[in-house]
């Protein structure tokens, strides 16, 4: 078992990373659920495999359990979800002090984190993330919120979780494409902020595709350690946190102009693509770089470049990026692998040129 700190303005907490749900029920008692009441909201295929296990594990502390089942989907991810998501804690009569726990992947994550936010002000909430990416990136970290008319998690808040717990044993009943998705966000730790890391994941990419448990666990440790330590400077995203954001200016373009067909993962490595052919174009990574970033993110199955797009089209669903500030693209770029920049100085052409080379 390993544990690992995370220290933000608004909260202190633990993310647990263990290989069953053996210590969870301590854990929970640790952050105060004991006797509480609680609702756990999970996914249509999530809760086949693992709500039994956990509620049988919340009602030994607490009598006052329940639990909804949600539509599984990015598609799903909106309002009219966490609509009946406050229904449920309405009939539960939940309070401030009561707790959700989101047992899933990102998609319920950043829906009940959401939800916690907003009922009577926010209350209490716990992650028990269940898919690669959810693991290594969405549960950590208190973005939570919801798609409106298309635009990606448009609407939403920073709430914290109370405790994040990794039961890396759920990855096994993951569909490969899944996992996959999961890569891209690793890669994407490995590239902003360790190249030790990028090095790590390219030269074990056969154990990872094996699902090797040891290198699975390492990586969901040294990825938990890269985003705690970046969001424990900066939660709201004043700053260094944005740098969580590359390949995500193009890659919630292209995943709202496909209709969210493709997957977030599979979208990020679409969008990082063309942010480091945007950095080879000012010189900041070379083509050798290049051409290894790209072989990396083949090697995990993942796209490196769409089709029936207009260059245009994309980049005018750009500004919808919420780092845009009055109407200026912030975008963030490579400096070398491992370390990166955020630049709001780059002209119309380049990005265009950059788009045009994942088409
Ligand atoms: N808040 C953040 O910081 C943050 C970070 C990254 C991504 N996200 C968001 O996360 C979402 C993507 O998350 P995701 O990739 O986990 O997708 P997801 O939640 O849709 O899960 C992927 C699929 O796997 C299924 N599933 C989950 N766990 C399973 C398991 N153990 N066994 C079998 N099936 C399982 C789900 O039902 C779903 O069909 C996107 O909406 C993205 O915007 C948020
Ligand atoms: O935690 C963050 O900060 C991130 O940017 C992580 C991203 O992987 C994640 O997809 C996030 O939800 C994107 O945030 P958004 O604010 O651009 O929607
Ligand atoms: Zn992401």
């Amino acid at each position: 078992m390993k544990l690992i700190k995370v220290n933000t303005t608004s909260n202190d907490y633990n993310i647990v990373i263990s290989s069953n749900f053996e210590s969870l029920q301590q854990n929970l008692i640790d952050v105060g659920v004991e006797n509480k009441k609680v609702c756990v909201i999970t996914d249509d295929n999530v809760s086949k495999y693992y709500l039994d296990n956990v509620i049988n594990i919340l009602s030994d502390i607490t009598s006052k359990l329940s639990y909804k089942v949600i539509p599984h989907g990015e598609i799903n991810k909106n309002l009219g979800t966490i609509n009946t998501i406050y229904q449920k804690m309405i009939e539960e009569k939940m309070d401030r002090d009561s707790y959700l726990i989101a047992l899933g992947g990102g998609v319920t994550g950043d829906m009940v984190g959401f939800a916690s936010a907003t009922f009577m002000r926010g209350n209490n909430f716990i992650q028990i993330p269940t898919t690669l990416l959810s693991q290594v990136d969405s549960s950590i970290g208190g973005k939570t919120g919801v798609d409106f008319e298309g635009y990606k998690n448009i609407i939403g808040s920073f709430h914290q979780p109370e405790l994040v717990y990794i039961n890396t044993s759920t990855l096994s009943t993951l569909p490969k494409k899944e996992v996959s998705a999961g890569m891209g966000e690793i890669i994407k730790h490995g590239l902003i902020a360790d190249k030790d890391y990028f090095d790590f994941i390219k030269t074990n990419s056969t154990l990872i595709n094996q699902l090797d448990s040891d290198v699975l666990e390492d990586l969901i440790y040294r990825s938990c350690v890269i985003k705690s330590d970046i969001v424990s400077q900066d939660e709201k995203e004043k700053g260094i946190r944005a740098t969580l954001n590359f390949g995500h200016t193009i890659g919630h373009a292209v995943e709202r102009l496909f209709d969210f067909k493709l997957l977030h993962g599979e979208c990020v490595a679409i969008g990082m693509v063309s942010a480091a052919y945007l950095s080879f174009l000012l010189n900041q990574i070379d083509n050798k770089q290049l051409e290894d970033i790209k072989k990396c993110i083949r090697s995990f199955d993942l796209p490196t470049e769409i089709n029936t797009l207009e260059p245009e089209t994309i980049y005018n669903e750009l500004f919808h990026d919420k780092k845009t500030k009055n109407d200026i693209l912030n975008i963030i770029l490579l400096k070398g692998i491992g370390t990166c920049e955020i630049r709001n100085d780059i002209e119309k052409e380049r990005i265009i040129e950059a788009i045009k080379y994942i088409l």
